[in-house]
């Protein structure tokens, strides 16, 4: 292995309670709000077709306009009580908010930038009442902040000249005193999301990226910071040169998941996902395929069975209230997770090989483990391979009428879990209570008699 001064400092994952409780929470809400919501993916009567939040960067947006949207900022509708209750109901255990885009735009009112929500007709902080609202829903809230900021002018892509290190120079103390005011205005918060972080000028300073984490670590104790954030001396991001992930957890899967075990390397991990296929703040027109609660339930299953969290994105409109389809996800996303919360809360990897009618989630550090069932087989059977020494102790559902009869045994350790012929429109959890033997399938045989 190469000798890293900035590269990751931890092998393996936090085993800190802080991140117990993170790694325990499983299902986040993303909230993406800002300038953007006021165009919404639209200008002078034409559609941009990028993501929401980057149309300043649209050929067909002058620049010095978007910015002076910051003048019709009002969201005269924002109750962040609902906004916690609903996230609430939808059994959302944390939530990030984006304090600051890559537009610049803090929806606090910083000392370090005339550009927020003070110079806005709105006036008020925007974030102080959207901590407190989740927290008193028990929910934990973390900060995304974005280090690329358009409104600064000492940002830099690249450093090019002496001037541009000069400048980017200044630029990285004013991100510094940014994140420390966050920390002092809301010392509830359990970590930051950092986002816009590719380009040359932060990747090549890798050791700037490792002294600001070491120093918010030293400031705030226990804060939870993805691997997003970090750049080692040689421009690694994420995996350090020697591939050890940085950060407290992965932080890539952003609008995608890993597929398998192998994928993610035992390490903690968390992916974000949009409801459209690439919107996250407002954006009026959602084009193409719009995710269902039904897809969006099996992401989360997915994320669980394979140790990670999974974090669904929505993005508000400008007068602070949310469209319809989005409540409606949250509706039917809270009405599986009342029923079914408990595969979830917790959850983790459980060993078992793949089957093809879903995906199993183990009750972290219990013999319980959860077949969460997404595709019913015509047979009307599901197949069931266990582990050596394991055996099958009891199984139930989470709900009534769903398995008909007892597990047959049909060979060595594998069941067939025979269903009830009801048709099913949404997921459902059947619960495997297993323990470790020395002898095989000595489990149900005891049951049967
Ligand atoms: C969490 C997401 N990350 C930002 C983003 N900008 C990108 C530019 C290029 C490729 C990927 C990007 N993700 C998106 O604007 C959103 O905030």
């Amino acid at each position: 292995t190469l000798p890293l001064e900035h590269g990751a400092h931890r092998i393996g994952n936090r085993t800190d309670a802080d991140m117990a409780r993170w790694r325990s929470q499983r299902l986040g809400q993303f909230i993406h709000w800002g300038l953007y919501a006021i165009p919404g993916g639209e200008w002078k009567g034409k559609t941009y077709n990028g993501a929401a939040e980057w149309i300043r960067s649209w050929k067909e947006m002058p620049q010095q306009e978007y910015d002076n949207l910051y003048k019709q900022f009002n969201p005269v509708n924002y109750q962040p009580e609902e906004w916690a209750q609903q996230a609430n109901d939808m059994g959302a255990k944390y939530m990030i908010i984006t304090t600051k885009h890559h537009d610049g735009f803090c929806l606090w009112p910083s000392k370090y930038s005339k550009y927020s929500v003070a110079a806005s007709p709105w006036k008020k902080d925007i974030i102080g009442p959207m901590v407190d609202a989740y927290n008193k829903k028990g929910i934990d809230v973390y900060l995304y902040f974005s280090i690329i900021d358009w409104n600064q002018p000492d940002w830099r892509a690249a450093l090019k000249t002496p001037a541009d290190s000069i400048a980017y120079q200044r630029f990285k103390v004013f991100v510094k005193n940014q994140l420390t005011e966050l920390l002092q205005r809301y010392p509830t918060v359990k970590g930051f999301w950092f986002d816009g972080t590719w380009d040359d000028s932060w990747k090549n300073d890798g050791s700037f990226s490792d002294e600001l984490e070491q120093y918010l670590q030293r400031l705030h104790p226990g804060l939870i910071i993805g691997s997003r954030l970090r750049a080692d001396e040689k421009g690694a991001r994420h995996f350090d040169s020697n591939g050890r992930l940085m950060g407290d957890y992965e932080q890539g899967w952003e609008r995608k998941l890993p597929e398998k075990s192998a994928d993610v390397h035992g390490n903690d991990w968390e992916g974000v996902m949009t409801i459209p296929e690439n919107q996250w703040g407002y954006n009026a027109r959602w084009a193409g395929h719009i995710k269902s609660s039904n897809e969006l339930i099996e992401m989360l299953v997915k994320s669980a069975s394979l140790g990670g969290n999974f974090v669904i994105n929505f993005g508000p409109k400008s007068d602070g209230t949310f469209r319809t389809e989005e409540v409606q996800r949250m509706q039917e996303i809270s009405r599986w997770m009342k029923i079914n919360g408990s595969a979830i809360y917790g959850g983790t990897d459980a060993g078992f090989a793949k089957q093809d009618w879903g995906y199993y989630i183990r009750k972290s550090g219990t013999d319980s483990v959860y077949m969460v069932v997404c595709n019913v087989p015509v047979s009307g059977q599901l197949r069931v391979k266990l582990p050596a020494q394991t055996t099958l102790v009891n199984v139930t559902s989470l709900e009534k009428n769903i398995i008909s009869g007892t597990p047959e045994l049909i060979g060595k350790n594998e069941y067939f879990i025979h269903l009830d012929h009801k048709n099913q429109d949404a997921p459902f959890v059947i619960l495997l209570q297993t323990s470790k033997d020395s002898r095989d399938n000595s489990g149900f045989e005891k049951a049967k008699t």
